[in-house]
């Protein structure tokens, strides 16, 4: 990373506030995943062991600027003391003279979680005012928010300006795997794109075929490309404005010698749901009133020889719909072969690490990024508002 991170300043008895991502998934109120809390630790561990005052600061979900007591932070406070072995203070707000009044109180070593910062309309607008209002209760800025380094939000960017600001170590972490990746890859290069979103997912694959030696597509991503080249696609997912940019990808490659690989066998369905119909055709099989939902097993295959045999693979986005069970089995294979390649595995955040995990090959991977957005944005080459903010070295 060439930006100072938290190695390289002073913070013995100064408060810190430190951007986290603790955007943890919630059923009942319940954190059902707290990768990205125990991400944390290592930087909040170092900030208590050199004595510093840690206000820690996070958006949950989405309340656009509203309380909504679903959102409020307090499940993830209860976990992240367990996980640190000691209590760890909650404020209700996130800014206000209670808020200074608990910061102000913190001896050395304290940990002091603020009140969801998307509970502020100024957040996401980027106040300067509010920035400051952060600003206001600590001597240093921490982030160590890769996963929303994406945002130029009030708590992730705004506040830079007003405060000392450098990088934390998970956000250290992320940067310089992702970075090295990309910048100085091990060849051969594969990357794997799934998923349904065509539109968030172009800028990456138009990044990616200027430095991968494999392109490997999958998921509802797939169809537009089949549907570009003339394909009967059925009610699969397309996306029609972006036909010609996909085959234009299919074109590029072919002139830049990327391998641009295609599904060339579809698992069909009647139905989105375990109990419906299945077939497996060939790509010019899909019948006009039935949706491709997996990659087939010829693809399968294919796929998976191309990722065990590469030195860098980096993945983003399932093959198929993995949440339901006979329509997992094509992303299952591509990450039994990303956890069986001999090269450096990263899987870029969201549905992807949620699907290594479901399959329990999560440990088998290299790393997992803790970014969904953030992960794809770098990925596309894009700078990230909440790094570009951080102090040079
Ligand atoms: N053939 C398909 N038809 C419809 N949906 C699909 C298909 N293949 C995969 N999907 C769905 O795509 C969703 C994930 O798509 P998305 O583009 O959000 O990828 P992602 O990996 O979550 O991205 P990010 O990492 O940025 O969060 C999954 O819920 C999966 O069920
Ligand atoms: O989950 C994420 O990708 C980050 O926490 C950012 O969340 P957002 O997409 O709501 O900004």
């Amino acid at each position: 990373m060439n930006k100072k991170s938290v190695r390289d300043i002073d913070v013995a008895g100064k408060k810190v506030f430190v951007r986290v991502d603790f955007n943890v998934p919630l059923e009942n109120g319940a954190i059902t995943d707290d990768t990205r809390i125990r991400e944390t630790l290592p930087t909040i561990n170092y900030l208590i062991e050199k004595g510093a005052k840690v206000i820690l600061a996070s958006h949950l979900g989405r309340p656009n600027g509203e309380f909504v007591d679903s959102l409020r932070l307090t499940p993830v406070a209860a976990r992240l003391s367990e996980l640190l072995g000691k209590p760890v203070a909650k404020a209700d707000e996130a800014v206000g003279d209670a808020v200074k009044a608990k910061a102000d109180v913190l001896n050395n070593g304290d940990v002091l979680l603020l009140e969801n910062v998307r509970f502020y309309p100024g957040e996401e607008k980027n106040d300067p005012e509010l920035a400051k209002q952060f600003a206001a209760l600590a001597d240093v800025f921490v982030n160590d928010a890769f996963g929303a380094a994406h945002r130029a939000h009030a708590s992730t960017e705004g506040i830079a300006h007003f405060l000392p600001a450098v990088g934390g170590l998970l956000m250290e972490k992320e940067l310089d795997v992702l970075g090295k990746a990309l910048r100085n890859p091990e060849r051969p290069f594969t990357a794997i794109v799934g998923g349904s979103k065509v539109k968030d997912k172009i800028g990456v694959i138009e990044n990616l075929l200027k430095i991968a030696d494999n392109i490997i597509i999958g998921g509802g991503l797939s169809y537009t490309f089949l549907k570009a080249q003339g394909y009967e696609i059925g009610k699969s997912l397309l996306d029609k404005d972006r036909l010609e940019l996909s085959l234009s990808f299919i074109e590029k490659a072919k002139e830049s010698g990327v391998n641009f690989l295609l599904p060339v066998d579809i698992v069909v369905t009647d139905d989105f749901s375990a109990d419906a119909n299945t077939q497996i055709v060939g790509i010019d099989g899909i019948p006009a009133d039935w949706e491709g939902i997996d990659i087939g097993p010829k693809t399968r295959e294919i796929y998976a020889d191309v990722i065990k045999s590469s030195k860098l693979v980096v993945w983003n986005g399932p093959m198929g719909v993995f949440e339901i069970e006979p329509f997992s089995h094509g992303t299952r294979a591509v990450a039994q072969a990303c956890a069986e390649a001999e090269g450096y595995t990263v899987i870029g955040g969201g549905d992807s690490a949620a699907a290594a995990e479901k399959f329990g090959l999560a440990d088998k991977m290299d790393h997992i990024s803790t970014g969904g957005g953030a992960s794809l944005e770098f990925m596309e080459g894009k700078a990230l508002p909440g790094v570009v903010a951080l102090q040079d070295k």
